[in-house]
């Protein structure tokens, strides 16, 4: 059994992991099962920045392989806000209906070809004594004018995918694993644990 840490507390982000890792036979926890884990600011410019700071503190703090995971949304009309503050966007207690309910506010009355959008991962691969490896993956698509769906976390109410006209929160759980930000970032981390 191969074991990985996902260095993340986002429950809606260790689903995910579980899920996509699961059948490859990787034994995925999180920093949900190690509560004395240290906390890492995230002081980046750039998802991948911060990636590699979560990344790199807890593989040194534990001594195994990690993955972190940094990632967001970027609101073309908003010049890639909220981008790296995507948490934080309404305030430090990074509550996902507050940071929507701000996205819906910036754009009100911004008509539909200018809502174009992208959800942004970022993954840092630490391996304790190794130079940490990066990958960037992306999803395209705009922000609806209202919430719609129940599935997912974060932004996925708001956020429809350019090909369906659906929200990310109206598809099944394997079909955003297909298509999100994250499987895209996995799939290519995939090809350089190889
Ligand atoms: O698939 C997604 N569907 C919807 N929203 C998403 C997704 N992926 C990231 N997001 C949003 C959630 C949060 O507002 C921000 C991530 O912020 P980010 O700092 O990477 O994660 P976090 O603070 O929740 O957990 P942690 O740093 O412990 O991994 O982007
Ligand atoms: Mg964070």
């Amino acid at each position: 059994m191969k074991n990985i840490i996902i260095a993340t507390k986002n429950q809606g982000k260790v689903k995910e992991f579980q899920a996509m890792l699961a059948p490859l036979g990787y034994q995925v926890q999180s920093l949900l099962d190690f509560p004395d884990s240290i906390d890492v600011e995230e002081t980046g410019q750039t998802f991948e920045e911060n990636s590699i700071l979560k990344a790199e503190a807890i593989s040194k703090q534990y001594q195994l392989i990690t993955i972190a995971d940094d990632s967001g949304l970027e609101i073309d009309y908003l010049n890639g806000e909220p981008g790296v503050y995507s948490a934080r966007y309404a305030g430090p207690e990074k509550d996902d209906q507050a940071n929507i309910d701000a996205v819906l506010k910036k754009l009100e009355n911004v008509e539909m070809n200018q809502r174009k959008a992208r959800f942004v991962c970022a993954l840092a691969l630490s391996v304790p004594g190794l130079k940490t490896k990066t990958v960037v993956g992306t999803c395209e698509g705009y922000i609806a004018k209202e919430r719609k769906g129940q599935g997912g976390f974060g932004y996925d109410p708001i956020f429809c995918i350019d090909s369906t006209g659906k929200t990310m929160a109206e598809l099944t759980k394997e079909e955003k694993n297909q298509i999100s930000h994250r499987a895209d970032a996995l799939r290519k981390i995939k090809e350089l644990m190889k």
